[in-house]
């Protein structure tokens, strides 16, 4: 599969550009003209620049306001293209697109845009140049690749062929069937690029809000499964018009984009096995049954704050590593790991994070295969020495470098409790407060992160992405996003936070960077549960008697179970798919915190309820200090 990226997705200047696409993989670039005109070596130094970075230039563009044009208009916009012709010649590249005409002097007519196509076919041909023809979405005549298409098959030229750009095809929601009857050698190149389903005109979307493929909510796959029926071999080529990636991190945005690129590679060769597109081989994406552990890094001292805290949640101390400081506590079906080496990655973790829940376990169907999809989609492996009689297990890197382990049932991972760890007695046993699984997993990163790592789980575990909501918090927005699969085994959220001053922005300055902020254990009764926390002496968050006012009117609720939520500190929320229960412990830490739920039916995370929770937590962080009892 030949990769490629427009220079105007990224960062930076001309080589700050072609040095990260060389180094995320890609095989491509298209020259964006205005980054070629800002930059101030010669065509001939720029074309040098990007073969000895191992690329080559897929594309050379934009052309416009090209195609049915009136004299004398006509005349200068064939010297025009003349020139760009010796342009081309001098960077190296064959191919030139040129976007139909949004001029109001456009005259239209299909017939005389095809002929000025192949007259520019034929001035094209004496230079063995190549001309594509885009159909953008706002173009004046032109803004369907169909009619695009009509107009390439009427100039009847060798060098006259398609372009298609998946944005301006689903923005505009033409049947992207219409492309598999299109013949392959006359589609010239492929740009995609995905977007959020914002309403709002065609031009400011695209040039704005485009994202890479998968990371928005419009069908490329599908779109990309049509180009890929007709035989189609060619470069897919990303072009990502983003306010955001422009101001990012060159490095990242290309790594996200090469992944993207090859996990929709992966989604297309697996919906339409009969194709030529060179998908690289790598198993599918993985079922996650489960998360099998937390793991926290701490000091010994803050080890001791921690386990108290989890053992009014009824936590019992179950296990000790062979070899290592490293305990596990246990519930239900929960483990949760507390490490308290001086050495390795947990320590180092602790040191630069503080205590943190620095890693987390999956459990999946093979762990060497997970290990192996996520290699093929550029994950970080991770790997420490492992001690004799240790496991060696699969793990990669996540957010703010955090660890995700994979274990399964069907190798030597299965016994990893009993191979590496002996079981404890616990001296104190709390008593069990029936919390029975890890509901979900919410980390925390910077917003400019929130597209690279919902990319990073959806590419790699088969989940979805639910979409975005806002979280108010009282000093800004935090945007969230839920990854999850349909069995309810997997959910993990994803909260981006925009600046310093939110909860979750605190956290990531004060940590040091992104990770997991809190953790959601569930309960099938949480009224149960919280009187059982409350006899182990947890004290759960207190939300204000105002709460409770508007949730009995919001929802008619009975005035005896809005005592008993108000009694607990329970948070309520319902929709179509059922009724939720959410109890909250304050803030530990720097801003982490335990959560837990019953859900009767309900899919949701009780979003609505964000706020409330987020005023009461916000009373815990420093310098204010803990509340007086
Ligand atoms: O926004 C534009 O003008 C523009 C230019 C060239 C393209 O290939 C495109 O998709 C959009
Ligand atoms: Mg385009």
């Amino acid at each position: 599969m030949k990769t490629s990226i427009a220079t105007v997705s990224l960062s930076g200047d001309l080589s700050d550009k072609l040095r990260a696409i060389a180094k995320a993989g890609f095989d491509g670039v298209e020259i964006f003209e205005n980054d070629f005109l800002a930059f101030d070596e010669s065509p001939r130094e720029v074309g040098r620049m990007v073969r000895d970075f191992g690329l080559e230039i897929s594309l050379f563009q934009p052309f416009r306001d090209f195609e049915g044009m009136p004299e004398p208009l006509r005349t200068r916009t064939f010297d025009r293209a003349e020139r760009k012709f010796d342009l081309m010649q001098e960077l190296g590249t064959d191919l030139v697109l040129v976007c139909s005409n949004v001029s109001p002097a456009a005259l239209g007519g299909i017939d005389r845009a095809a002929a000025d196509f192949r007259e520019l076919g034929e001035r094209a041909a004496k230079r063995g140049l190549r001309v594509g023809y885009e159909a953008l979405a706002w173009g004046r005549h032109i803004h369907d690749h169909r009619d695009a298409w009509e107009i390439v098959r009427r100039a009847d030229h060798p060098n006259i062929g398609l372009i298609l750009d998946s944005f301006h095809t689903l923005s505009r929601k033409i049947e992207v069937n219409s492309i598999r009857s299109i013949p392959k050698e006359k589609i010239f190149i492929v740009q995609l690029a995905d977007a959020p389903l914002i309403d709002m005109d065609l031009l400011y979307w695209s040039r704005h809000f485009r994202n890479m493929p998968g990371e928005g909510d419009l069908p490329v796959t599908e779109f990309t499964r049509a180009v890929a029926a007709t035989g189609y071999d060619g470069y897919l080529s990303l072009e990502i018009f983003n306010d955001q990636f422009r101001g990012g991190n060159a490095n990242a945005i290309a790594v996200d984009g090469y992944r993207s690129l090859i996990y929709l590679g992966d989604q297309v060769k697996r919906a339409e096995p009969d194709i030529r597109l060179p998908v690289p081989d790598m198993p599918p994406r993985v079922d996650v049954k489960g998360v099998a552990f937390v793991e926290f890094a701490a000091s010994e001292e803050e080890a001791g704050e921690l386990e108290a805290l989890i053992r009014t949640f009824g936590f019992r101390k179950a296990a000790r590593h062979r070899t290592k400081q490293v305990l596990v506590y246990r519930q239900g079906a929960v483990n949760l790991v507390i490490n308290t080496e001086r050495e390795g990655f947990a320590s180092a973790s602790y040191l630069v994070h503080g205590t943190s829940a620095y890693a987390f376990g999956l459990l999946v169907d093979d762990a060497a295969a997970t290990a192996d999809r996520a290699r093929a989609l550029g994950a970080e492996p991770f790997e420490q020495a492992v001690g004799p009689g240790e496991l060696k297990v699969p793990a990669i890197r996540g957010v703010g470098g955090g660890l995700i382990y994979f274990l399964d049932d069907k190798s030597e991972l299965a016994k990893i409790w009993e191979i590496e760890f002996e079981p404890v007695t616990d001296d104190a046993p709390a008593a069990p407060a029936g919390l029975t699984v890890i509901d979900h997993v919410a980390q925390t990163v910077k917003y400019d992160e929130l597209l690279t790592w919902l990319l990073f789980y959806t590419s790699l575990l088969d989940t979805k992405k639910t979409p975005m909501v806002d979280i108010i918090d009282p000093a800004g927005i935090v945007r969230s996003q839920v990854v999850e699969n349909d069995a309810g085994t997997l959910r993990l959220t994803l909260n981006g936070a925009e600046n310093r001053n939110t909860l979750a922005g605190r956290f990531i300055a004060e940590t040091f960077g992104s990770g997991v902020q809190h953790l959601a254990f569930a309960t099938d009764d949480i009224f149960a549960t919280a009187a059982a926390l409350r006899a182990n002496g947890f004290k759960s968050l207190p939300i204000s008697p105002n709460y409770y006012d508007d949730v009995e009117a919001r929802f008619g609720l009975d005035a005896e179970l809005v005592e008993r939520l108000k009694a607990e500190n329970i948070l309520y929320d319902r929709d179509d798919s059922g009724e939720f229960f959410q109890l909250y412990s304050p803030t530990y830490g720097e801003g982490f915190f335990f959560e837990i739920i019953e859900r009767r039916g309900y899919r949701g995370y009780g979003a609505a309820n964000a706020i409330f929770r987020i005023a009461a937590l916000r009373k815990y962080l420093r310098p204010e200090g803990l509340p007086k009892d």
